[in-house]
């Protein structure tokens, strides 16, 4: 259920206003409040229902979460979790037989007879404690040490298997708002809270070895005194649960305002959008929108910490209270003469060690119990994207399911394929068919957001239609791994900010005369040329000697990328959309001797330059509407015909213009 109005009275509130599912929309412009009438922003919205299931179940999963845990500990550094646990266990163990010893060193000294004589008495328990106190001592070191070391593992093991998520997923997955605050989450708090939650749990089980060892030693010096010592943790660990959630709650809500806040902060202070905020003089109105988040993101952290503040106080003075009543009732039975003084001597060291125990145990549980509700978003988010992951893709690490080597492409076919993105109301494409065999050039051409890039991009794999299939020689590709086989030259291509070479070799192993080929094909060897380090130029101008290219070089760099993989279907999408008319006429010659061998698909807006494809298949509003050579749709005169008139309409006029008398 999304939120209406989420913040709109947080001035002295974090609780929700709800919209009634009969309440007209349009009170949205007549709500009063700082951005004067504006409609709640998108990243002020979350999922309440989401929100309260998610921290219901997280306490519930709090045993999991320590399961879980602890089996990340034992995956990331065996030898370190078993010191770390095995320590703290057996010093607890040490714990209780100080106090066994501590209360026969009193009740040797308490006995009658000489001072001496009592003292010498005491000596084999004294003796007893201290090596007790010195082993336990030794033990917690090396716990200690064993733990500080499985701190570093843990991170690292989490943070690569997030990374090896985020890169595994569908590409789909980026359209989706859920999962990108999702991902946020993770990647913010889960993977940094993961190490917590293992440290933590490890301190819990210490503390509660501790709060064990304690009452045990109450239990033995009278049974009454044990349950006096657990009630003092009650309200304490109450006001640290809720502490624990209602950060959570915070932290929650404000995801989507996080990720707006950073996404506002890099266009203030990144390189790329920097001429543009100074070219618009944009820079008051990001810094209004920043602040708009900022004071949402502040008014919810003020308030949280005051409701924390209170909750604890409430809690402390509870805790006092229990306190006096535990020490009222050891007064009472001695004075009753229930317990001797020795015994209510100790019992006053096991009650004090024991309530810094549990005061230790109802932190570290309170820590556990935050770090483990960003621990669970690290789970969840573990659990989501292992769920959008295409069996393709999922195939290497281990699910089973391996996916069959494809034979080499003899045809490959859109097979009346309909895709829609994740959240729109309406398909991208809707029943299309297109077919490229080996050694043809097929081009795909139509107006602006026909779904042209769409279709290359279920052709490339990266997308999976809702209906139809996208079939490698009549086998459906979700089946086949054809990694390394399908290379495509996207439109919106990534400026790596890497050298030159890796930018064409992007991983491949390095191949001196394909290089040079891929380089040369593209027009790419003329832009190395001009640097003065060549390939091994740095394409990135934030670091010391970095080089940046204008736009038509960048683009001859990533088709060097495409020629330079050896695959077998080669996807360009508005290639030349950068290039001269020299360089653009010499890469549609090079991309038809490409095709030697390989399917090619090609995208572009130059018509001129698709005449010589194999087919010509025209998109309009996701549909494939025309299809054929050139010489066939020109016949057919429907909207490639048009459009391709248009454009040599164009091109006439220039000429005339330029040329009245020619
Ligand atoms: N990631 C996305 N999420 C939602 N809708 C999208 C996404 N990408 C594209 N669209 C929509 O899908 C439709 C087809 O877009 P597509 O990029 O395939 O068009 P195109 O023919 O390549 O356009 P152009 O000639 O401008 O490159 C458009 O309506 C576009 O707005």
């Amino acid at each position: 259920m999304k939120l209406w109005g989420t913040w709109r009275h947080t001035a002295t509130s974090t609780e929700p206003h709800q919209k009634p599912d009969d309440e007209p929309d349009d009170r949205r412009d007549t709500a009063p409040d700082d951005r004067s009438g504006l409609e709640t922003a998108y990243w002020e919205t979350h999922d309440e229902e989401l929100l309260n299931a998610g921290l219901a179940a997280i306490a519930r999963r709090l045993p999991f979460l320590v399961a879980s845990a602890l089996r990340l500990a034992w995956q990331a550094g065996r030898r370190d979790t078993a010191v770390a646990l095995a320590g703290n266990v057996l010093a607890g163990a040490f714990t209780v037989y100080g106090f066994v010893a501590t209360s026969d060193v009193l009740t040797s000294l308490f006995a009658g007879g000489p001072t001496p004589g009592r003292v010498r008495d005491a000596l084999p328990s004294l003796a007893l404690l201290a090596a007790a106190a010195t082993l336990r001592g030794a033990l917690l070191t090396a716990a200690t040490w064993a733990q500080a070391r499985l701190k570093p593992q843990v991170e690292r093991l989490a943070e690569t298997r997030l990374l090896d998520l985020t890169t595994r997923v569908d590409l789909a997955a980026f359209d989706d708002d859920d999962f990108h605050n999702a991902m946020r989450r993770a990647r913010d708090s889960g993977v940094p809270d993961t190490a917590t939650v293992v440290e933590t749990t490890i301190a819990a089980l210490t503390a509660t070895v501790g709060v064990a060892s304690a009452t045990a030693a109450l239990g033995l010096l009278h049974p009454l005194l044990m349950p006096l010592l657990l009630l003092t943790a009650l309200p304490a660990g109450w006001a640290a649960v809720r502490a624990g959630k209602l950060g959570y709650q915070a932290f929650y809500r404000l995801s989507a305002a996080r990720r707006r806040k950073f996404m506002l902060s890099d266009l203030m202070a990144e390189r790329q959008p920097a001429a543009e905020v100074r070219a618009f003089d944009l820079r008051d109105f990001l810094l209004a929108e920043y602040a708009k988040v900022a004071a949402l993101e502040q008014r919810v952290q003020l308030d949280v910490a005051r409701r924390r503040t209170a909750v604890k106080a409430g809690g402390d003075l509870l805790t006092g209270a229990a306190t006096l009543g535990v020490y009222a009732a050891l007064a009472a039975l001695l004075a009753a003469g229930v317990i001797p003084l020795a015994v209510a001597g100790t019992a006053v060291l096991a009650i004090r060690t024991g309530q810094t125990s549990l005061a230790g145990l109802v932190q570290t549980l309170n820590r556990l119990y935050e770090a483990g509700l960003y621990f669970g978003d690290y789970l969840t988010f573990h659990a989501l994207a292992t769920t959008r992951t295409t069996p393709t893709a999922q195939a290497p690490t281990g699910t089973g399911v391996t996916p069959a080597a494809p034979a080499r492409l003899a045809r490959l076919t859109a097979d009346h394929v309909t895709f829609t993105y994740p959240g729109a109301d309406r398909p991208a494409l809707r029943e299309a068919a297109v077919t490229v065999a080996r050694g043809e050039v097929i081009a795909l051409v139509g107006e602006n957001g026909s779904g042209k890039t769409t279709l290359a991009k279920l052709l490339a794999g990266l997308y999976h239609p809702q209906s139809g299939a996208i079939r490698w020689n009549g086998a459906d590709i979700t089946r086949l791994d054809l990694r390394g086989l399908i290379s495509v030259i996207a439109q919106d291509h990534t400026r790596w900010p890497l050298t030159v070479r890796e930018n064409i070799l992007m991983g491949r192993p390095l191949d001196q005369a394909r290089l040079a080929e891929a380089a040369t094909a593209a027009g790419a060897d003329e832009v190395v040329a001009t640097l003065t380090h060549g390939y091994d130029s740095l394409l990135d101008r934030r670091f010391r000697g970095g080089h940046d290219l204008s736009g038509g070089q960048w683009q001859r760099i990533a088709v060097a990328r495409g020629f330079y993989r050896d695959a077998e279907l080669v996807i360009f999408d508005e290639p030349t959309s950068a290039l001269d008319a020299r360089a653009e006429h010499a890469l549609f010659e090079r991309i038809r001797k490409h095709a030697d061998g390989r399917a090619i698909v090609l995208i572009t807006h130059r018509l001129a330059s698709v005449r010589y494809a194999d087919r010509i298949y025209v998109l309009d509003h996701g549909r494939v509407t025309e299809q054929g050579t050139h010489t066939e749709l020109m016949a057919l005169g429907g909207l490639y015909a048009e459009l391709y008139g248009l454009q040599a309409a164009a091109y006439r006029l220039d000429d005339h213009a330029d040329h009245p008398h020619g």
